[in-house]
C-alpha cells in the first residue's frame, strides 16, 4: 500500500469519526432528554426508574439483529453496551457491589453485563453484597450464581433464602484461568498454587498432570490469590485476565481449565421488578411438603404447559432437618398468562413459592 492511498484513508476516518463523535453526543442529549421525561412523569411519592434492564436488552438486540459486519455481532453489542452504559450514566450514575476484591471474574461479569460507566464497589463475600443491596447503599449487586464445571454456588442460593432481593438481569461469563506468576518467582520451584477452592476445582486434572505434589491452598478469591503471589517467590496462582493485569503477573501457563467451554452465570439483584421483554426467564424457590411424590407434583405444571425449565437445584430449607426448598429456572415471565396459571396451580400444593424474579435471558 503506497503512503498515498495510507494518507486518503486516515483522512476518510477521521472524517468518519467526526460524524460518530455527533452522534454519540446526539444519542446521550436523547437520553439527557429521557432522563427529564422521567422525572417529569412521576406521580406524588413515585422516584425515577432510570436504568431499564428490559429496555436495554432491546437495544443490544436490535443491533446485533442489524449489524452487518465485518465486526461479529458480540463485538457490535460491546460497543453499544458501553455507550448505552455513558449515557445512563448521564442519567443517573448506577452504583454496583460485586463480589470482590478488583479483578474478580464477578467484577469482570458486572462490566459487561452495565458496562463500565458504573461506580463498582467490591466486596469481601457473597453475603456481604446481598446486605449492601438490602441496605440501599448501591443499586445493584453481582453475584456468581452456578458454574458449568463445578454445579451451584450454594452461598448464593442460601443468601436468596435470608434476603428479600429482585433478580433483574443475568449474564454468562467464559472462564478462562491461567497459572500466574510475579517477577521475584522462581519458576521451577514452586511449592504452593493459591486460587478459590472453584478455581482449583476446574483445573484440577490439569494440576494432576503439571503441578501433582504441590500444595493446592484454597483462598476467598482468585483476585486475593493473585496479590499473595505478588510477594512470594515459591508460590503461583491460578486467576483470570482481570487479575494478572492488576497485579502485574505473568503468565506461565494460558487457558489451564479442564473444560474448554468453562462458563459461569451471575444474576444481578436489586429490588427493581423488570417487564417483559418477549424473551425472559424468571427465577422462583419452592418448599414442598416433604411427601412422596412432590417433585413430580411440582414439576409437572411446568410439563402440561410446555414450559421450559432450564434449571432445578435442591437446598436444604434451613427451617427443618431434612426439609429442602427447590431453586427453578425457567423460560417466560411471571406476567405471562401461561406463567401466572402454572404458579398459581404449584402454589396449591407447595408449602412456600417465592418469585426471586423475571428478568430478560442474557443478549451478551
Ligand atoms: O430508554 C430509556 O429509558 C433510557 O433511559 C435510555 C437508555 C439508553 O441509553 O438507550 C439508557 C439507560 C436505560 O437503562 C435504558 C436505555
Amino acid at each position: 500500500m503506497s503512503e498515498q492511498e495510507l494518507k486518503a484513508l486516515r483522512l476518510r476516518i477521521d472524517a468518519l469519526d467526526e460524524k460518530v463523535l455527533e452522534l454519540i453526543s446526539e444519542r446521550a442529549r436523547c437520553a439527557q432528554e429521557v432522563a427529564r421525561v422521567k422525572m417529569a412523569t412521576l406521580t406524588e411519592g413515585e422516584s425515577p426508574v432510570f436504568y431499564r434492564p428490559e429496555r436495554e436488552a432491546q437495544v443490544l438486540k436490535r443491533v446485533m439483529e442489524r449489524n452487518q459486519g465485518p465486526l461479529d455481532n458480540e463485538e457490535m453489542a460491546r460497543l453499544f453496551r458501553e455507550i448505552m452504559s455513558s449515557c445512563l450514566a448521564l442519567e443517573q450514575p448506577l452504583k454496583v457491589a460485586y463480589l470482590g476484591p478488583e479483578g474478580t471474574f464477578t467484577q469482570a461479569a458486572a462490566m459487561k453485563h452495565f458496562g463500565h460507566a458504573v461506580i463498582s464497589k467490591p466486596m469481601a463475600a457473597i453475603d456481604e453484597v446481598f446486605r449492601e443491596v438490602a441496605a440501599g447503599a448501591v443499586n445493584f449487586g453481582v453475584v456468581p450464581v452456578e458454574n458449568s464445571t463445578e454445579g451451584a454456588v450454594n452461598h448464593t442460593l442460601d443468601s436468596f433464602l435470608e434476603h428479600d432481593m429482585v433478580i433483574c438481569g443475568e449474564v454468562e461469563l467464559r472462564i478462562h484461568h491461567h497459572l500466574l506468576v510475579g517477577e521475584n518467582t522462581k519458576t521451577d520451584s514452586i511449592s504452593r498454587i493459591y486460587s478459590h477452592a472453584q478455581s482449583l476445582a476446574q483445573c484440577r486434572k490439569w494440576l494432576d498432570s503439571h503441578y501433582p505434589n504441590v500444595e493446592r491452598v484454597a483462598v476467598s478469591s482468585n483476585a486475593e490469590a493473585a496479590k499473595r503471589v505478588k510477594g512470594e517467590w515459591n508460590s503461583a496462582a491460578i486467576a483470570g485476565d482481570m487479575a494478572a493485569s492488576l497485579y502485574g503477573l505473568t503468565r506461565l501457563a494460558e487457558k489451564i481449565e479442564d473444560r474448554p467451554d468453562n462458563s459461569t452465570r451471575f444474576l444481578m439483584i436489586g429490588s427493581q421488578e423488570v417487564p417483559p421483554t418477549g424473551d425472559d426467564k424468571t427465577s422462583i424457590i419452592v418448599s414442598m411438603s416433604n411427601k412422596p411424590g412432590a417433585l413430580h407434583e411440582l414439576l409437572v405444571p411446568f410439563h402440561d404447559n410446555g414450559i421450559d425449565l432450564t434449571r432445578i437445584e435442591t437446598r436444604p430449607s434451613r427451617s427443618g432437618k431434612w426439609t429442602y426448598v427447590f431453586f427453578i429456572d425457567f423460560v417466560g415471565h411471571h406476567r405471562d398468562p401461561l406463567v401466572k396459571g402454572v404458579l398459581e396451580k404449584i402454589s396449591q400444593e407447595a408449602v412456600a413459592l417465592k418469585v426471586l424474579g423475571s428478568y430478560p435471558k442474557a443478549v451478551l
